[in-house]
């Protein structure tokens, strides 16, 4: 397919004329064509209102037709074939392997919410009968059903291009629960956008559906991306990127005459904890561990382990040793943008620079764009006097805090921000000290794991992938698995309706087959 460089309002294609973005091959340091037009304010307003007129007749198909649909997301995204995967690989500079693994992750997402949808289990549907006779009131009759939000903006990530890009996560489920979506393409991968954006496209008109419910922008500044969290046809938003853009976005969407949710995934250093008895028995196997999810994808993920915890003494030092070792074989690896590689490297460096920080170990030199891995140690008292030692470095850095004793520990786990993960490495031994801790990280953290790593996010429907702020804006939700669907519904109770006038959902004969919740009690149906 070629490429045009245009981005996709409804069903046209518009080339944009505010300003120009262009791919960099991050191998080369080249430019790679074609140049895309960054759209104007009335691109942007033209693809609100197609996504305003397409959400009634979009959420009024039948849950078949929504599920048929993102099936055919999955397919038309599996058809664009290897030209998807190499035009990723230019852009993103992730190597194939990885990207074949994204392509199946995300196309594996949309089909299990085509399932999600089927079931039908997210309207959570509760009937409350009325009680006519019931004193000294009567009770009216009571329906609750999950209405979609309204159109969603989607912000593509830069380092999922697909996964959590155009037809990532966040679009997945805003299709799924019923709202239309104007994505925001990242401009570190404008051509991998256009590739998949033209796949919704195709899967939007092969299913006759209106041609609002899936519009691509660029923006060649922030103006578009801004333009859309204040329109007031977008209901909510879903982000995976900065705790700036996060923040800036939240703003916008707060200030609006009507505020509105801005689901943003930010930043995240994810403690591991090394607890005593795992360092004595296997200190060193861990630290290898460790080191290979700490330099997976160049440390480009929000769940990197960012900050290593243990009590100071042989085990630990078994572990930082073996790790040294680790991170120094390190190989450097291509990061995704020139922006993110500089980020990288000052970050890194105003690390080693803090008081009481040592650099442990540096990776392997690279070439252009490739960051090096890069391990620190620092006390607990350091720790808990430098805030900023906190700070997320996005890329393969991690700092190891040394604790005196148990209570220390806790301490540096008090004055943590909001995480998505923490990992704990733990024997039998550590058991009474990891129930200790265990009501501490739930107040902190989304998801808590024993034996491994925050990276490689299984896609489930028991997965949490959130956290308390700054992981994210709102430690409510999810934003990869199943429940991810909840951020773009809102429950609507109907009181007393006739029952011409209620939605199939429901009816007292239960049309669609749902399991309910009737009078408090779980209902499945009857075959
Ligand atoms: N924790 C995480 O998961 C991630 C963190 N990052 C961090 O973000 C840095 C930059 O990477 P990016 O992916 O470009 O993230 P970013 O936050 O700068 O941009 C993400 C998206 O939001 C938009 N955006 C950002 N700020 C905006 C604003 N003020 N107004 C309107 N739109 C705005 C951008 O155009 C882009 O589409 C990295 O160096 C890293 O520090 C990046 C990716 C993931
Ligand atoms: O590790 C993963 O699979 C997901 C991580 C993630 O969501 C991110 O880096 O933005």
């Amino acid at each position: 397919m070629e490429l045009l460089g245009e981005s996709l309002i409804g069903a046209h294609s518009v080339r944009g004329d505010a300003g120009e973005i262009t791919a960099t091959d991050m191998t080369t340091g080249k430019v790679v064509g074609p140049h895309f037009g960054g759209n104007t304010k009335s691109d942007l307003d033209r693809a609100c209102g197609l996504a305003e007129a397409a959400f009634e007749p979009y959420r009024a198909l039948p849950l078949e037709k929504r599920a048929v649909f993102l099936e055919a997301i999955a397919q038309a995204i599996l058809d664009l074939g290897d030209e998807l995967i190499q035009r990723c690989m230019q852009e993103s500079g992730l190597p194939r392997p990885r990207l074949e693994g994204e392509r199946g992750r995300t196309v594996g997402q949309l089909r299990l919410f085509a399932q999600v949808v089927r079931d039908g289990g997210f309207l959570d549907v509760r009937i409350d009968p009325a009680l006519p006779e019931r004193k000294p009131l009567p009770r009216p009759d009571l329906r609750l059903r999950n209405i979609p939000l309204g159109p969603v903006a989607v912000f593509g990530a830069s380092n999922f291009p697909l996964a959590f890009s155009v037809a990532g996560g966040d679009t997945a489920s805003a299709l799924a629960a019923g709202c239309p979506v104007v994505a925001k393409a990242h401009s570190a991968h404008p051509g991998t956008s256009e590739l998949v954006g033209r796949a919704v496209q195709k899967a939007v008109k092969d299913c006759g559906l209106p041609e609002g419910v899936f519009s691509l922008l660029y923006d060649s500044g922030t103006a578009i991306g801004q333009g859309l969290v204040a329109d007031p046809r977008i209901k909510a938003v879903g982000f995976t990127g900065s705790r700036r853009g996060g923040l800036a976005l939240m703003g916008i969407a707060a200030a609006r005459p009507e505020p509105i949710p801005v689901y943003a995934e930010m930043s995240s250093i994810n403690p591991v904890l090394l607890l005593p008895g795992a360092l004595a028995a296997r200190g060193a196997e861990i630290a290898r561990a460790f080191v290979g999810a700490l330099t997976l994808g160049a440390g480009q993920f929000c769940t990197n382990p960012g900050l290593v915890l243990g009590i100071d003494g042989e085990g630990l030092q078994a572990f930082i040793d073996a790790a040294k070792a680790a991170v120094l074989d390190a190989p450097a690896a291509t990061m995704l943008t020139p922006g993110i590689f500089n980020a990288y490297c000052s970050g890194v460096e105003t690390l080693a620079g803090h008081a009481g920080v040592e650099t442990l170990a540096r990776g392997k030199e690279g070439t252009q764009f490739q960051g090096r891995a890069g391990l620190f140690a620092t006390t607990a008292d350091q720790f808990l006097a430098q805030h900023a030692l906190q700070d997320e470095i996005f890329g393969a850095s991690s700092l190891v805090v040394r604790c005196r004793d148990e209570a220390q520990l806790i301490s540096v786990l008090h004055a943590i921000e909001g995480q998505l993960t923490a990992a704990l490495h733990l024997t039998e031994a550590d058991h009474p000290l990891a129930r200790r801790l265990l009501p501490l990280l739930e107040r902190k953290v989304g998801r808590i794991l024993v034996g491994g790593f925050g990276t490689g996010v299984e896609v489930a429907h028991a997965m949490v992938h959130g956290g308390p702020f700054p992981s994210t804006s709102d430690g409510r939700t999810t934003s990869v698995g199943s429940l991810a669907i909840s951020r773009f519904l809102r429950p609507v109770c109907y009181q007393d309706l006739p029952a011409g006038l209620l939605p199939e959902a429901l009816r007292d004969e239960n049309p669609l087959g749902l399991t309910r919740r009737m009078d408090g009690k779980v209902a499945t149906p009857t075959a």
